[in-house]
This record gives structure tokens, sequence and C-alpha cells, in this order.
């Protein structure tokens, strides 16, 4: 089955979003940032970026059995406290689709967007397709002004089938340890992947269009390594211990959000290492897209235990803690060096 109606909506949609997120990171209020239940942040861009998402798909591909797993809902917007930050996020979609393609519906009402949010209420799983997305992967690295994705990926029958990733603050060129980052560097990355035809990054503005690879290297001593910028999202000793057995040189590329998955894609490191703190559950709406973006582009994406992430379940991905990336020749040495690493911390604890 070919993915292409789907594709060009996903594209529209998350390029769309991606305006949307860079106007808010240009002029960041305080007061559009919410912390949410579980104290992680939550600002205007990602409800916005969610509702933009929902409406362009839910226009673009007519259909009853529309269903979409997405990481925020209304639930704060709708009591008296939230009735200027539901303004603002009105104003912003319908700011960015009058400027757009979509100027004939950018009279949305606030019922309308409320609406459009939580059409991301849907629990997935392994029957039919399901549209997966995260509005802002990484709304750390956003609020700094750094690393952060719009990350949209499509389930058929329990499997990734596309996937797209906008990354709006990455450079078009490598990120890669050796390269010095100049503020010449145009940014600006859409990675796209759909099953069994590989994946693709063009410019935000697209430009123009290039297949991507990721690094072939066997030899880690050669290789970068990537890891979440926020040390409360990943055990950075752990690697740090992995990556010395394995040999690395280069100290690890840090940065938020699945543009990891994007640089990985696109061979600017060959490995990125993610293993969360007890307890933490990862969400399909974090790997869905990155997982496709990678594998299309000749990667494997495993749990700890080397098996494949299963997105058929749910919410939530069911896995041995950790997730590791890398090429199809270094995984076999890097499961190695996991297993051994994850034994010593467990006799040491
Ligand atoms: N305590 C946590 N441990 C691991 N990941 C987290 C935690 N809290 C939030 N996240 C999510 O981790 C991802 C960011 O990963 P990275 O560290 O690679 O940037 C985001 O999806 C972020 O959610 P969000 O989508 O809300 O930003
Ligand atoms: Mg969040
Ligand atoms: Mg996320
Ligand atoms: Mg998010």
């Amino acid at each position: 089955m070919s993915y292409e109606k789907e594709l060009a909506a996903a594209k529209k949609a998350a390029s769309l979003a991606a305006l949307l997120c860079q106007k808010v990171q240009k002029a960041l209020l305080q007061s559009d940032i919410h912390s949410k239940s579980d104290k992680s942040p939550v600002t205007v861009a990602d409800y916005g970026s969610q509702a933009l998402v929902s409406l362009v798909l839910e226009r673009e591909l007519p259909s009853e059995s529309f269903s979409l797993v997405a990481e925020e809902d209304s639930g704060d917007l709708r009591g008296n406290s939230g009735q200027e930050t539901l303004q603002r996020i009105r104003t912003l979609v319908n700011d960015t689709l009058a400027n757009n393609e979509y100027s004939s519906v950018s009279n949305l009402t606030t019922d309308d967007v409320l609406r459009a949010i939580d059409n991301g209420k849907s629990e997935g799983g392994s029957r039919g397709q399901h549209w997966v997305l995260d509005p802002i992967d990484g709304t750390k690295g956003f609020l700094r002004g750094d690393q952060y994705a719009i990350a949209l990926a499509l389930l058929d029958e329990g499997k990734v089938v596309l996937g797209v990733l906008a990354c709006p603050n990455l450079p078009l060129t490598s990120i890669s340890g050796e390269n010095q980052q100049s503020s010449q560097d145009k940014l600006g990355c859409l990675f796209f992947a759909t099953v069994g035809t590989g994946t693709y990054m063009q410019p935000l503005d697209g430009s123009s269009l290039l297949k991507v690879h990721v690094s072939t290297t066997e030899n880690p001593e050669e290789a970068s390594l990537f890891e979440s910028f926020e040390a409360a999202h990943s055990l950075h000793d752990l690697s740090s211990t992995i990556a010395k057995k394995l040999g690395f040189k280069a100290p690890p590329v840090r940065i938020d959000s699945q543009a990891k998955y994007g640089a990985l894609s696109r061979g600017d490191g060959a490995i990125y290492l993610r293993f969360p703190h007890k307890g933490y559950r990862e969400k399909i709406w974090d790997h869905a897209a990155g997982c496709i973006v990678v594998t299309e582009a000749g990667g494997v994406v495993a749990d700890a235990a080397g098996n494949p992430l299963d997105f058929s379940k749910g919410k939530y991905l069911d896995l041995e803690t950790g997730i590791i990336v890398t090429n199809q020749k270094l995984m076999p040495l890097l499961l190695k060096a996991v297993k051994e690493s994850l034994e010593e911390r467990a006799s040491s604890l």
C-alpha cells in the first residue's frame, strides 16, 4: 500500500505547525509557559501545533475513522484560568491558517480549537490506522531557544508506516562533533519516510530534496554519540560508560528532541542512546516518527535488550528500559556494551 496522500498531508500539517512554533519561539512570553500536572512545561505553541496538525489532517484526509494519539489535551484550557491562554492559541492558529492556503478556514472559535486539540485523545492500538503526534517534542529545548521537533507518524495495524519530523532549528548541514556550528548555517529541516521507500530531507521551505542514509561506520572511534541535553531525561553517566567501552574519542553531542533521530538518519552521528530514570514510561509519540526516519535510512532502533520497538500497545511503549539507535554493523557491538554496562551498574547499586 502506498501512503502518498497521507505523506503529503502530514508534510503540510507539520510544516504549518513549525511556522506557528517558530513565531512563538521568537517572541516567547513568560505567560505562555504553563506547568502540567506532571510538572513538565507546556506552551501555547504545544497546544497551537496540536490543533493545527489535527485540523489540517482532518481537512486533507476526510474520513469517518480519523484517529489521532497526541500528547496534549485541553483540560487546563477549559477553566477560567485557561481563558487568556486559549484566546492566544486561537489567535495563533487562525493567523497561521490565514497566512497560508487555509484562509477560508481561519475563523475558528475557541470551541473549534478545543475540539481540534481533543481530537488527539485516541488510544492507538494494533487495529486500523492511527496518527501519532508530539506537537512539540523537546519543549525544554524549545524554551531554551534550542532544538525541538514536530513529530508526526502514522500507524497501520500497529506498525509505523509513515513519519515526518520538522526540526525548525536544526542546521541543514551536519552537526557532528567536529563540525563547528556557525551563525551562517541555514536552519530548518523536514525529514520524512514511508515504509519501503527510504528517508528524505528537505529544507522546511521545501526548496530542495535529498535522500539520506545513516552513517556506515564500523568504528566507534570515529563516530559521534547523541544523547539528551537534559540529564533528567537520560542517564548521562551510563552512556558515558558505554562510550568508554566502545572506545569513543569525541564527547557526546547533547541535543533535545527527536531532532537526534533526524540528525542520525543523515549520518551526522552513529549512535543515539537514551536511558530514562527509573519509573519513566516512554510514549509512542516520542519515538514513532524518529524510528521510521532512521530505519528507512538504513539504521536500527531497539530497546536495551535488542528488541524492536512495539507501537501497537496503545500510548505507551512496553520495553526493556533504554532505547538504542545505530547502524546494522555497530548494533551487535553496542548491545554487548549496553548489556555489560547495565550489569555493572546493577551490581554497584
Ligand atoms: N522525566 C523525563 N524523562 C525522560 N523523558 C522525558 C521526561 N520528561 C519529559 N520527557 C520527554 O522526553 C523527550 C525529550 O527528550 P530529549 O531529552 O531527547 O529532548 C520529550 O518527549 C519530553 O517530553 P516533551 O515532548 O514534553 O518535550
Ligand atoms: Mg510535554
Ligand atoms: Mg516528546
Ligand atoms: Mg511534546
